[in-house]
């Protein structure tokens, strides 16, 4: 069995990679790295270490990589012959890999009628149906038609803390042990892959919510809080009484809204966010703020982890989420020179002030009381 899978990062190999290969895959990644793809091919394997106490070790073996810049026709092979397509390679890459996952999939009809699924482990809400908008721009009617036939792209959650890696061997990665791997079994086409450790549910939704609303929601708020206090990561953001304090407030604000939304347990839902915070708190994880609060602007977004938990506060609460306001303006806030995002959005605010910049950046109308709890956090 081959899976194919787009971005040979951080969550690529400490995650989906270690999974699909101990499900008896081999892992063909498809990377731009150059120094990353040729170490692939030439060990083939690589090391994925527990970031705990007893620093477990196990190597994923029956790997190997393409570089999709030097080589994009062995790309389009290995999509006509593989067994499962995923990808992580973040959500603003999607739209630039659409074009090589189409012409693989053309290459793959014109080869043989085998069903394939294509999944988008992003953090974003819709990645994979993301991705199927951009493959199928690419496509006429007919050919639309006929990828309906044979191609799904069902949308998967996923979840586990991979900061960036400075390790000597550049292949190894330390993950923490936790992980969750969810995919929305509705939209599978053929037979639904036996994966161990991937969940397979009916309604994707409230675990996407949940995932993106709790430990991303968190991790921002910790990220951009911590930034402000001048800290360097989260572990050192969670052990700020103001920044912890903040996180919690949120992770209730969202944790009320989830709770109304889906009928979830609360005290379930309270041991979830206790065990979140444990995790952002793991003291074997060195996870610095820039990595979290990358890409302000998409993180600003209109249904990304901080506008759109608030702005269904607003549908299903009463009051205000006075504490993810306070998180956004620090999201507004975000100035790291070394952050393309950063950088573009405090140019918007130097050109247009923050009431025009938070409603085209966050999707928001002025005049919404949103707008103006966010401006009162920033004065
Ligand atoms: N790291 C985590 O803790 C984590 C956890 C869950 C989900 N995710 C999600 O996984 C995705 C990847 O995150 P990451 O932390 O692994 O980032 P990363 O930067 O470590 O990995 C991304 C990889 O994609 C590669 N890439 C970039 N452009 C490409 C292209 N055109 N074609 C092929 N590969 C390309 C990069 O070279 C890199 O190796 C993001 O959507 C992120 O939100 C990350
Ligand atoms: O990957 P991003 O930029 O969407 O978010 C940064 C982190 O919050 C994220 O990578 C988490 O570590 C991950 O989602 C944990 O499952």
């Amino acid at each position: 069995m081959l899976a194919v899978h787009f971005g040979a990062g951080n969550i690529g190999r400490g995650f989906i990679g270690s999974l699909l290969s101990d499900a008896g895959y081999q892992v063909c990644f498809v990377d731009v790295n150059a120094e990353i793809v040729d170490l692939l091919n030439e060990k083939q394997e690589y090391r994925v270490v527990l970031a705990a106490e007893n620093s477990e070790e196990t190597t994923v073996r029956n790997v190997k990589a393409i570089n999709s810049l030097q080589n994009p026709e062995e790309v389009l092979e290995a999509i006509a012959a593989a067994d499962l397509v995923t990808t992580a390679v973040g959500p603003n890459i999607l739209g630039i890999i659409s074009e090589l996952i189409a012409n693989g999939l053309k290459k793959r009809t014109e080869r043989r009628n085998q069903p394939l699924n294509i999944i988008a482990c992003e953090n974003m809400i819709g990645g994979s149906s993301f991705l199927k908008e951009k493959v199928y721009e690419k496509l006429s009617d007919a050919e639309k038609k006929q990828f309906d036939q044979c191609f799904a792209f069902p949308n998967a959650a996923v979840d586990r803390i991979v900061p960036n890696q400075t390790n000597e061997d550049k292949l190894m990665v330390s993950v923490e042990p936790f992980y969750e791997w969810v995919v929305d079994r509705s939209k599978i086409i053929g037979e639904v892959p036996t994966i161990e450790g991937v969940t397979f549910v009916e309604d994707l939704t409230p675990f996407i919510e949940r995932k993106l609303f709790t430990v991303n929601t968190g991790h921002a708020i910790a990220a951009y809080a911590g930034y402000q206090a001048g800290l360097e990561t989260i572990k050192d953001a969670m052990e700020d009484p103001d920044v912890l304090r903040l996180v919690r407030a949120t992770l209730t604000e969202t944790g009320a809204v989830l709770v109304k939304k889906y009928n979830f347990d609360s005290t379930e839902h309270m041991n979830y966010v206790n065990k979140i915070v444990s995790r952002f708190t793991n003291p074997h994880i060195n996870d610095e703020i820039p990595r979290v609060a990358r890409g302000p602007i998409r993180k600003l977004g209109p249904n990304d982890r901080l506008i759109s938990p608030a702005k269904q506060y607003y549908q299903y609460l009463e009051g205000q989420p006075e504490n993810l306001a306070k998180g956004i303006a620090a999201a507004l806030r975000y100035d790291y020179p070394e952050d393309q995002e950063a950088i573009t959005l405090q140019s918007k605010v130097k050109e247009m002030g923050y009431e025009e910049t938070i409603c085209k950046v966050c999707g928001l109308q002025e005049g919404d009381p949103l707008v103006e709890l966010i401006i009162r956090e920033l004065n």
